[in-house]
């Protein structure tokens, strides 16, 4: 495997925004095959290839090394990778996809508000019915480890494939763990979110696979990806400010202070050229008229390309090492 694979997701909630995420980059994923066919390409990358699966498969298929790169939910990293510090890297959080994992039980428990009310009603019940309570959920690992975390010890997993809310009012479990967005399906199956119930707060994210074939093709293919991707990042963060300044460098260090760096260091223009965070941009053109400057100018940028690329470097420290 020389070429570098990129998974990502098939169907599913991660899907529209993946390819959203993609063209911003203006990296133009194709499917020449057709929408059953689960290979794909990146326009004018020949050495990069698309494998479209499933989000959980994905965490899957990083783990087990056979993708360099894939697109999936925090949630799926950690509940289905062992030890995930050791076999991925998180490249970037990508801003979408926005979910808890969470301990949810049923309203009806008034006296139940935190993991350390679950606690003692999970002993309570296993002294009083003979046999412990029941967790629905697909995060079985998750659950074990937070439960653990709590001191909790007297309960049984059942494995839910779906509509895992459903679960206490079927009668197949007394209380759930499962992921939520919005809270409406909790909320219409009468369920409430412990206190101290979030487990993970989880997102998209760009996850690199340590124990994939890291070729010479396979880093280079990722490098080009990455410049694009955090140059893509670094122009929808930041603006460009102009403003002609009398002191330069008083004019420089306001900016400083907002956040703001010369976009390119060393050019003595007459104009002064910032590269700003786009929440400091009010603050700073104000700083740069109060010290003499007659006029701000504030653009929006397309592409920001550096010579370090904060994504790429750490990664290629790892996959060398590994
Ligand atoms: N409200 C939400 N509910 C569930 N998942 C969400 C939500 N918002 C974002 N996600 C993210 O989307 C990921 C994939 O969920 P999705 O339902 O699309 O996949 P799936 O079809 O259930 O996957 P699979 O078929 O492999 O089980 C979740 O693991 C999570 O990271
Ligand atoms: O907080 P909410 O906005 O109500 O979203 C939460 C629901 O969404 C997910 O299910 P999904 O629709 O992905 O179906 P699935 O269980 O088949 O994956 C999740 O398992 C919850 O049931
Ligand atoms: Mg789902």
């Amino acid at each position: 495997m020389s070429k570098l694979t990129i998974a990502i997701p098939s169907k599913g909630r991660l899907q529209e925004n993946t390819h959203d995420f993609f063209a911003r980059a203006g990296l133009q994923v194709t499917q020449p095959g057709g929408a059953r066919n689960y290979r794909g390409a990146i326009k004018g990358l020949k050495d990069v290839e698309i494998a479209f699966l499933s989000a959980s498969e994905i965490a899957r298929e990083l783990a087990a090394g056979s993708v360099h790169f894939g697109i999936t939910g925090l949630d799926l990293v950690h509940e289905t990778i062992t030890d995930p510090a050791s076999s991925v890297h998180i490249v970037t959080p990508l801003g979408f996809g926005g979910a808890d994992v969470v301990t949810a039980v049923p309203k009806a428990w008034i006296d139940v508000e935190s993991m350390a009310d679950l606690g003692d009603v999970a002993s309570d019940f296993r002294n009083r019915h003979g046999r412990r309570l029941r967790v629905a959920t697909k995060y079985v690992n998750l659950t074990r480890s937070y439960f653990a975390a709590h001191g909790i010890a007297d309960y049984r997993i059942v494995e839910s494939a779906g509509a895992t809310e459903g679960a206490p009012a079927a009668g197949a479990a007394e209380l759930i763990v499962d992921i939520t967005s919005t809270g409406s399906t909790l909320h219409a199956n009468n369920l409430k979110v412990l206190s101290d119930g979030v487990m993970l707060r989880s997102q998209a994210h760009l996850v690199a696979s340590l124990s994939a074939g890291w070729s010479e093709t396979a880093l280079a293919g990722a490098r080009a990806i990455l410049d694009q991707v955090a140059a893509e990042e670094a122009a929808r963060i930041n603006k460009l400010v102009r403003a002609r300044v009398p002191d330069r460098a008083a004019a420089l260090s306001a900016a400083a202070e907002e956040g703001a760096s010369e976009l390119f260091d060393g050019v003595q223009d007459e104009v002064l050229t910032l590269l700003c965070p786009k929440a400091s941009v009010p603050a700073c053109a104000r700083k740069l008229i109060a010290l003499g400057a007659t006029r701000v100018t504030v653009e929006t940028l397309d592409y920001v390309f550096g010579e370090e690329n904060p994504l790429f470097a750490p990664l290629a420290v790892k996959v060398t090492a590994a």
